[in-house]
């Protein structure tokens, strides 16, 4: 059973454990195929790997099965992929291949074994028709204890890109160093975006997360303290970084007229430059509403949260749950 708090469209859920957030995650990959199908899409997944391939292989062929849901017109593709051959262990592509592909129903999904823009353009036109940016129905992300999601990491110049829609990391600080990855801008236009994380490791960036998220929905204008504090083993402005460009999947237009000193605050001396203000804290900071997390606070527990916009689309996601 969930722990939830939060109104409908940003709530907090905490799992007891793996066992228990993996059919919900399950049910709730297959409510957002429904709603697709239901708006007469075709159903658009971006799965991360890492340890989300075990929870998803284990829970969601039997969800499949007893909902007898077909997943032919579902299209998966990876948030993000190592560059290893596919038998290599890290390689996402084929976790999921060995893992999840052969558990669920015949015809399975199509899927993209390469995020749309490493496809040449005719490709990507014919997957995504009419899409600059794909929208994708859902994207299952994960969370690294370093703050990363997909491959998009802290403090890395990556968080800046605001073109490409898949981008290569060639020094990835969590091997293999070689990457490719969804950038922010396909985050931030999914319909939905589910943060999963589990295991004592993630608690602490968790922690910092719905801290950061909490103050900002306090006051947009303060990110408060630690935002400004460049040292440290963890430099937990980038860590927010990624995790509030992460949390802008949920949000609104941005306010053009909204400046560095707007977010960074002045209880710490001289704001920074906007060319020192990420634009992924400059996005963070107009995250709307209220993103609550009971337990959260403990550094033992971690959330599991979903966000949402009151209307429309994107909607954000998170869950975790301590390891088992
Ligand atoms: O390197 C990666 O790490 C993250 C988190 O992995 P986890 O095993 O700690 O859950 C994962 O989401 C991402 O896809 C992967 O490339």
């Amino acid at each position: 059973m969930a722990a939830t708090t939060g109104p409908a469209s940003r709530r907090v859920s905490v799992f007891p454990s793996p066992q228990e957030l993996g059919p919900a995650l399950a049910q709730l990959v297959l409510e957002r195929a429904a709603a697709a199908g239901g708006g007469g899409r075709r159903f658009s997944v971006g799965l991360s790997g890492g340890s989300l391939v075990e929870i998803l292989a284990r829970d969601l062929p039997p969800a499949v099965a007893s909902a007898a849901v077909s997943p032919a017109g579902w299209l998966l593709a990876f948030c993000d992929e190592r560059l290893v051959p596919p038998e290599h262990p890290d390689s996402t592509a084929g976790a999921y291949k060995a893992q999840l592909l052969p558990r669920l129903p015949v015809p399975g999904p199509r899927v993209l074994t390469a995020p749309p823009r490493a496809a040449p353009r005719r490709r990507r036109r014919r997957v995504f028709p009419g899409e600059d940016i794909p929208v994708f129905d859902l994207l299952v992300l994960g969370v690294g204890p370093d703050g990363h999601t997909g491959s998009l990491f802290p403090g890395h110049p990556l968080l800046q890109e605001k073109e490409k829609i898949v981008a290569a990391i060639t020094d990835s600080p969590k091997p293999p160093p070689e990457r490719i990855t969804l950038t922010l801008p396909v985050l931030n236009a999914a319909r939905m975006v589910v943060f999963v994380a589990t295991g004592e490791s993630k608690a602490a960036v968790l922690k910092v997360w719905t801290q950061t998220v909490r103050r900002l929905n306090k006051n947009p204008r303060c990110l408060g303290q630690g935002m400004s504090d460049r040292e440290g083993s963890v430099n937990r402005r980038s860590v927010l970084g990624t995790v509030c460009g992460s949390l802008l999947l949920t949000a609104q237009p941005r306010r053009r007229s909204l400046s560095p000193t707007a977010h960074f605050g002045r209880r710490r001396g001289k704001p920074p430059s906007r060319r020192s203000c990420p634009a992924s804290l400059r996005a963070a900071a107009l995250v709307p509403g209220r993103v609550g997390s009971q337990g959260a606070d403990h550094p033992r527990r971690e959330t599991f949260r979903l966000v949402e916009p009151t209307a429309g689309r994107p909607r954000v996601t998170v869950t975790a749950a301590p390891a088992a």
